[in-house]
């Protein structure tokens, strides 16, 4: 149930479903019901305020209203647009509603809670005028506010606001969740969001052959492996973390915390030698090995049982730091690039991809906005998941781009959007852990795309569990938590 299907898309399920013989007011039935039913639980008494756009979004309004009428609730309903301009299943919903319908006007009347069936996936422009009016209003009013698919006004492809958009507590979608539910500002604005079921079959998704999903554990469970009997710790992985020079190591630590706790067999952070005492009074599970420069970097990396290496955290931004980003893009280890190892490439970010292409093992590229914007000048502008998409493809490495609504793109065109990362965790240092879980994760084999997206769930689930207050060590510990929660002894447990 995680992909993502764009409007397009689901207008494809909605036609294909119709032509496999369910009728279109079957489906729109089942999505006011599922409206109904929220409306129900959110808002359980008092008057409610349908507020119906002109297509098939006002369609599930007029079910939903007729619904909570038959309920025995009162029921007020406006109409944006002009009735006899209903049409198709909406206009058999108008009919089967048969109540009072009002031209929607302002002020709102008065009601205990508000569903907003205004528009939906057909929103094709900025809402202006009158509508923006109305949206203001209910936004204004307070009220709870469930919202028939997406709140008016954001796009559900982008979580774009276009125009103005209603704020809502609740959110009923159906089949399968946008990209606008999970991207900011999008996200916000949706509230709680609902997966009803309306009867279109899993099966049309053969057709659609979606390409982005939401990030959750199915995407990546089954290429986690636990220890068995026959595992020893060379089994599990040896990653090296490159640590900066002395005024700048404690960025390299966390992530080779990270990187052990995630379950790598070892992890050894290469220091160069200034900074090797302060790395060896603050390391113990983790190993320490001097690294001199680039040529002792490729030594250590070329050892074949280092698997992955990390490279960023605290690195600094000398022409001596970027030989060793060199060094290690030449061995034959699986890399998680970050921060300074990125921003390194920032006058010619194509010797970075050319380097990338001409290895075999994968590479994750983990920027936030503003390193993102370094690599990718020309991908600033536009949806999150496109952007990330085009980065992937162009650098042939999977990118992790960073925010609240973190976007995981591999080379082939996967994208996976992240929802479960709170906002505690944008705090120094956060970044640094997040790249020591990737790497942790690859230097055990996983592929560069599952290694981020579980990297990225990871790292948002151990946000969640460390919660306020949190700073990046409690990161380290509150991952413990969560993979003891998650690893039964029959594997990982799927939700
Ligand atoms: N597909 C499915 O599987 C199912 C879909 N279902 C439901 O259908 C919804 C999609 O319905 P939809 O395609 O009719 O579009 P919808 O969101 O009602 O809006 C289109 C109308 O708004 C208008 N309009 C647009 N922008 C505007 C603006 N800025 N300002 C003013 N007007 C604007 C536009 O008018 P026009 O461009 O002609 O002026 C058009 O009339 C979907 O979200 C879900 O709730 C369910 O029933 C279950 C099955
Ligand atoms: N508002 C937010 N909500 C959720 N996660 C966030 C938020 N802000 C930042 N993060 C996450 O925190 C991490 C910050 O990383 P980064 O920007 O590299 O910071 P640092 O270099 O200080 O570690 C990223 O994983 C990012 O996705
Ligand atoms: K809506």
């Amino acid at each position: 149930m995680l992909e993502l299907l764009t409007t397009a898309q689901m207008a494809t399920a909605d036609h294909l479903a119709i032509e496999g013989g369910v009728p279109g007011i079957r489906l729109m039935e089942k999505a006011g019901a599922a409206v109904a039913r929220a409306v129900t639980a959110r808002v359980p008494e008092g008057r409610v305020l349908v507020l119906c756009g002109p297509g098939n979004n006002g369609g599930d309004g007029f079910v939903a209203a007729r619904r909570l009428r038959a309920a025995g609730r009162e029921v007020i309903v406006h109409l944006l647009g002009d009735p006899a301009r209903v049409s198709g299943d909406a206009r058999i919903a108008f009919d089967r509603w048969g109540g009072p319908t009002h031209p929607a006007d302002l002020p709102l009347p008065e009601a205990a809670g508000i569903v907003d069936a205004l528009f939906g996936a057909g929103l094709d422009r900025p809402i202006e005028g009158l509508a923006a009016k109305i949206v203001a209003a209910v936004n204004a009013s307070r009220l709870p506010v469930i919202a028939v698919d997406v709140p008016s006004g954001v796009s559900g492809n982008t979580g774009e606001v276009m125009g103005t958009a209603i704020e809502a507590v609740a959110s009923v979608t159906f089949f399968r969740l946008k990209p606008g539910h999970l991207l900011c500002p999008g996200r916000e604005l949706c509230g709680e969001v609902t997966l009803a079921d309306i009867g279109i079959p899993a099966s049309v998704l053969d057709a659609i052959g979606p390409r982005s999903w939401r990030n959750g554990r199915a995407l990546w469970a089954e290429s986690m492996r636990a220890p068995g009997a026959g595992s020893h710790k060379y089994r599990r992985g040896h990653a090296v973390v490159v640590s900066g020079g002395l005024a700048r190591t404690g960025a390299a630590r966390l992530a080779a915390g990270a990187a052990l706790r995630a379950g790598a067999g070892l992890v050894t952070v290469a220091s160069p030698p200034d900074a090797l005492v302060v790395n060896a009074s603050h390391l113990t599970a983790v190993m320490l090995g001097r690294m001199d420069g680039p040529e002792s970097l490729g030594a250590m990396l070329s050892d074949g049982r280092v698997t992955a290496a990390a490279l960023g955290p605290g690195l600094g931004l000398s022409a001596a730091e970027g030989t060793l980003v060199d060094a290690a893009l030449a061995a034959p280890v699986a890399l998680v690039l970050d921060a300074d190892a990125l921003t390194l490439w920032q006058d010619a970010p194509d010797a970075l991809f050319d380097a990338i292409a001409a290895r075999e093992a994968p590479v994750i590229l983990t920027p936030h906005e503003g390193e993102f914007a370094r690599l990718f000048p020309d991908l600033t502008t536009g949806p999150k998941p496109e952007r990330a998409r085009a980065a992937a493809a162009r650098a042939a490495a999977t990118v992790v781009l960073k925010g609240a609504d973190t976007v995981i793109a591999a080379p082939d065109g996967r994208v996976a959007i992240n929802d479960n990362a709170p906002a505690w965790l944008a705090t120094a240092g956060s970044g640094d852990v997040l790249a020591g879980i990737a790497t942790g994760f690859l230097a055990q084999g996983m592929p560069g795309f599952e290694a981020a997206a579980a990297a990225v769930w990871f790292h948002g689930a151990a946000g969640t569990e460390a919660g306020p207050g949190l700073t990046a060590e409690d990161l380290e510990p509150a991952l413990r938590t969560v993979l003891r929660r998650l690893w039964a002894p029959a594997g990982l447990v799927l939700p």
